[in-house]
């Protein structure tokens, strides 16, 4: 894993962190090449913001070294560790009087020497920087008077005009919307892929990480548990390990999170497939319904979506017509529910056992709720007595009249 001229940009080789002499972090061990994007990621108060601040050159190591293009940080002068790193923290700056302009030059320091005279050329790449942050317009607003989202840009606008290297930025998306957080982390990849800056930032979103970082560092515990490529290390096990998550699933195959819900209103069986039945899931466990699910492939979204929210679920291998193993579990899943969803799930030659699991609710004496349109023709049996809902909404106003048992709870 070296760089292109054969060193990490940084590198951290034995560095415990902290203050006063105990240690936060211990016996890092770990390198980045140029042009990576590095996502820290961890729970409060795991120590990421101490890390930054120490390859940052704000905090002295307790012990280890930390080296930045090969050479010792302790032993790089300002003005020059300047030109090579720019950092991004989250302490609020409110220079007075000074316009966005003036704010982002203060950026051009490293190069402009001693009395600080700003030449065409610094101009030209304040600009640059602006532009680089889509936000160029701000240019001659005063800088106290700007968004936070706005703000934001612009710090990272003034890191850029220093030409670094390397950018270390601790929270880079705080107090964001959501618009402003997405487009400050498509900046940031860009970055690096455009200019070969490596990133070093810590960050609160598992999913953003998962979707800009090349490179995740899991701090937890008193040190860096891993670190590794997003794609090995963030898996629904390692990030629930890494938080301690409880009630809350990752997936990565979703890139998102699932909120599990406390099943308190009895339990549906959501007869799905082909992604129809992963909207019907949230919002089930969104109100409060115990859910099980079936037969759907292990390749579709509804699988994903009900594994995560920890939904009884039958499945299936992809492509294949569900086996006798999968339909005596739905059907398990059936004698058990207290109502039945039909998705409205598209039949297909390989699902047809799903309409089998329909006509089978009926024969129990299931109560079916279907979300399927027309008159009927392609549910078995038609549309008899079932409770056919529009949509989403008139579905949820249909199941709170419906009285549920309280059997499924009492089992539970
Ligand atoms: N100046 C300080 N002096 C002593 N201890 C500190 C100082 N700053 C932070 N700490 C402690 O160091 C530990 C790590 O804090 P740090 O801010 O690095 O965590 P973090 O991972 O960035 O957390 P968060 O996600 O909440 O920002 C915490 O226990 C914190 O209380």
């Amino acid at each position: 894993m070296s760089g292109s001229d054969g060193r990490f940009v940084i590198e951290c080789r034995e560095l415990s962190v902290g203050y006063k002499r105990k240690a936060v972090l211990s016996q890092i061990t770990m390198g980045f090449e140029e042009g990576r994007f590095v996502a820290l990621l961890g729970p409060n108060g795991a120590g990421k913001t101490t890390l930054l601040r120490t390859i940052s050159n704000l905090l002295p190591p307790i012990s280890g070294r930390v080296l930045v293009m090969g050479r010792e940080l302790k032993e790089i002068r300002s003005p020059e560790l300047a030109r090579i790193m720019a950092v991004v923290l989250t302490t609020r700056v409110s220079p007075p009087l000074l316009s966005v302009f003036d704010f982002v030059a203060l950026g051009r320091y490293p190069h402009t020497g001693r009395l600080g005279r700003l030449g065409r050329a610094d101009c030209a790449v304040v600009h640059e920087s602006l532009a680089a942050v889509n936000a160029l317009e701000l240019i001659d607003r005063p800088f106290n008077a700007i968004s936070d989202g706005e703000r934001q840009k612009v710090l990272v606008a003034r890191a850029l005009a220093q030409e670094p290297r390397l950018l270390v930025l601790d929270e880079p998306t705080i107090h964001l919307d959501l618009k402003h957080r997405m487009e400050v982390m498509a900046i940031l990849r860009d970055l690096c892929r455009t200019r070969g800056i490596t990133v070093v930032a810590s960050l609160h979103d598992v999913d953003v990480a998962a979707k800009v970082a090349d490179t995740v560092v899991l701090v937890r515990d008193g040190g860096v548990a891993d670190w590794g490529t997003a794609e090995k290390l963030l898996t629904g096990d390692r990030v629930g390990e890494l938080y301690r998550f409880d009630g809350v699933e990752y997936s990565h195959h979703l890139g998102g999170m699932e909120l599990r819900g406390a099943a308190s209103r009895g339990k549906a069986f959501v007869v799905a497939g082909m992604g129809s039945g992963a909207t019907l899931y949230r919002l089930l466990a969104k109100r409060g319904y115990a859910i099980s699910t079936g037969i759907v492939h292990t390749n579709d979204l509804d699988y994903f979506v009900a594994r995560s929210l920890g939904a009884d679920c039958s499945f299936q291998q992809p492509a294949e017509a569900a086996d006798g193993e999968a339909l005596a579990l739905a059907l398990g899943y059936l004698e058990e529910c207290d109502f039945v969803i039909d998705s409205g799930f598209e039949p297909g030659r390989m699902n047809q056992v799903n309409l089998k699991l329909l006509e089978a609710a009926r024969a129990r004496g299931k109560t079916v709720f279907t979300l399927r349109s027309g008159d009927g023709e392609a549910f078995p049996g038609g549309f008899g007595e079932c409770i056919q809902c529009n949509d989403e909404e008139e579905l949820l106003a249909a199941l709170d009249r419906y009285p549920v048992s309280d059997r499924h709870l009492e089992a539970t």
